[in-house]
């Protein structure tokens, strides 16, 4: 590490718009103002709820709505982009893949922003520094789930290390860490910030063993500065602005409590003394950087979109093979159903007697394997965002490498589970024994999956997790209703046949009967005196289900087309936002 940074920002507000009648806006952060020295380790303080998490978030630019400021690093004004570029942010309580190691997460980390194309001897050093800065060499080859809260913590902040962040911004670093684990991850962090980074981190009330390792405080109250300065100047603030610290209390508690105004209002005497962060008297000197110049410091690197892509896939296949739970699940599902089905309707595909149960039998795989797709990454998609907003944010990889692994990874398990289906209740069932009509069922089902698949991203992604999770079987009921599964389509109001006309569901229903029934199929088999369905053409014409195959085809492409697009550009806006 060459350049230090120093971040500096200037009235920076921030507010929100609350739900309450008589406070509709809410400022959160009141034209603060402030410093951080580069290659300092700086802790901001302050009581519950007084705004430390929201400053970070600003500043990083996790927050943008409603924010206002000036920032500048080492006396160039610069855009938030530009912070968050050089920059990583370690969240509160960031989740990770609970199933891969210390090491295939570092690995991963790296790989996805190695833009040099490092051999893996280079990759391999690089990892074990990180692990050596921090303490957990000795864990690499550990899984999350095994790791204390102190290492969880550690791993979180090197995964952020391999791309060498000038910013470190780590949100509660000792919250859940008992005293010495406390301690330890802030000996870490002084160790980063003494390499050359400059380290901002929010914690809850420190002890004065741990204030001794931060270089700076920057205490808050209530959305104002109210110190900022050196722990060992705190004292003579304090006496400054004559409130004398008791000698037998820790100084930050003693600052904390008239910031709870334990000892009357005295908040604004610290707030004008301190000048809301533009006062550095109290702060360290330090000599300037006079060759910094912005356009060298090293950004945010990525790898290549079709490297990410790989990279992503890799993980969740590891994730995956660790857990097989749900894709077990779902193929044996898919295996015992088909048998259920070709069971149950067994040999009367070519039965002119029973051609109403062979009818049924179609309808209800269509039915059943539209809600088995749209759930097959409803959830994934749901649980891992918190992940993904984080891991994009930090700049691993790009909206559209994600989007693609997510929908590539899914493909063969759809492709598996449909073959499986379709096939052990088609030969079941004695369908006839034409593969092209075969493979015309099995298409429609295929492409109807994937349709159904893209209509259960684009609902997760506009919803948020508790919604999405109580109403998501209700989202296909429109789709199935207005189909031709309830009714003659020819018997509708002429109001609802252009619902039909577009609903992949009619399409894809309507497909798979003239698969199956249509297109000139020969007389059924009939040991009756009469049948009146031993004509499958006569049951297509009588529910109204005569239908141009290749219409069909196209509205359900054009629905997965649609709602890929749609989905992508809300994963996208939500992951900027
Ligand atoms: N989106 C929001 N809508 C409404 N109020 C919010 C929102 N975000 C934050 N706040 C409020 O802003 C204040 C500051 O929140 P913030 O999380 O920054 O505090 P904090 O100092 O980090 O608290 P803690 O130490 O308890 O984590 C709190 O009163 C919080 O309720």
């Amino acid at each position: 590490m060459t350049e230090h940074i120093s971040l500096r920002f200037a009235n920076v507000s921030c507010h929100v718009h609350t739900i309450s009648f008589r406070h509709r806006l809410k400022k959160i952060l009141k034209n603060v103002s402030g410093n951080f020295n580069g290659g300092e380790l700086t802790a901001i303080v302050g009581p519950s709820g007084s705004g430390k998490s929201t400053l970070l978030d600003c500043l990083s630019g996790f927050r943008r709505t409603n924010v206002s400021g000036k920032f500048i690093v080492d006396g160039n004004e610069i855009s938030i982009d530009d912070i968050r570029q050089m920059s990583s942010y370690v969240m509160q309580d960031q989740s990770l893949h609970i199933h891969l190691t210390v090491r295939e997460i570092m690995a991963l980390s790296l790989n996805l922003r190695d833009k040099q194309n490092l051999s893996d001897a280079a990759k391999k050093n690089k990892i074990f520094n990180v692990f050596e800065t921090l303490g957990i060499e000795r864990k690499c080859e550990t899984v999350m789930t095994e790791l204390s809260g102190g290492e969880r913590k550690r791993v979180q902040i090197a995964i952020e290390l391999v791309n060498d962040p000038k910013i470190l911004f780590v949100d509660e670093a000792t919250t859940g860490l008992d005293c010495v684990a406390s301690t330890r991850c802030i000996e870490y962090l002084k160790k980063l910030a003494l390499e050359g980074r400059t380290i901002i981190c929010t914690i809850h009330q420190p002890s004065a063993s741990i204030l001794k390792l931060f270089d700076q405080i920057y205490a808050i109250a209530n959305g104002s500065c109210i110190y900022q300065g050196s722990s060992t100047k705190l004292l003579e603030f304090l006496n400054d602005i004559e409130l004398p610290c008791p000698s037998t209390y820790n100084p930050i508690d003693f600052l904390l409590e008239i910031a709870n105004d334990c000892y009357g209002e005295q908040s604004e005497k610290l707030i004008q003394k301190i000048e809301n962060g533009k006062n550095f008297d109290y702060c360290n000197v330090k000599e300037k950087y006079e060759n910094f110049i912005l356009s060298e410091v090293n950004y945010h690197q990525s790898s290549s979109y079709s490297k990410q892509v790989y990279y992503l896939l890799k993980r969740t296949f590891l994730t995956t093979s660790r857990d097989m739970t749900i894709f077990t699940f779902r193929y044996f599902f898919h295996l015992i159903l088909g048998l259920t089905f070709g069971l149950m309707y067994h040999d009367m595909g070519n039965r002119g007697e029973y051609m109403l149960n062979n009818y049924k039998y179609l309808v209800l795989s269509v039915v059943i394997l539209v809600y088995t797709s749209y759930y097959s990454i409803y959830f994934q998609f749901l649980h891992e965002f918190s992940i993904v907003k984080r891991e994009y944010f930090n700049g691993w990889y790009s909206t559209e490498a994600y989007y693609t692994a997510l929908i590539l990874f899914d493909v063969p398990m759809t492709l598996i589970c449909c073959t499986t289906y379709v096939s052990i209740t088609y030969w079941l069932t004695n369908q006839p024994a034409e593969f092209y009509r075969y493979i015309l069922f099995l298409s429609f089902i295929i492409l109807m999956s994937f349709a159904s698949q893209s209509l259960g991203v684009m609902f997760s992604s506009v919803l948020d997790i508790k919604t999405a999770t109580t109403f998501s079987f209700m989202f296909l009921l429109p789709f199935i209703v207005l189909s031709g599964i309830l009714i003659v389509t020819s018997h509708t109001p002429e109001f609802f046949k252009f619902f039909f006309d577009f609903n992949f569901l009619d399409s894809t229903l309507k497909g798979v009967l003239n698969s199956v029934l249509g297109l000139g199929r020969r007389k059924a088999e009939c040991d009756d005196l009469y049948c009146h369905l031993v004509e499958p053409g006569k049951l297509l014409s009588d529910f109204g289900a005569v239908i141009d195959i290749s219409r069909a085809f196209k509205v359900i492409l054009i629905y997965i087309v649609i709602c890929q697009i749609i989905s992508y550009l809300i994963i996208r806006y939500r992951l900027r936002k």
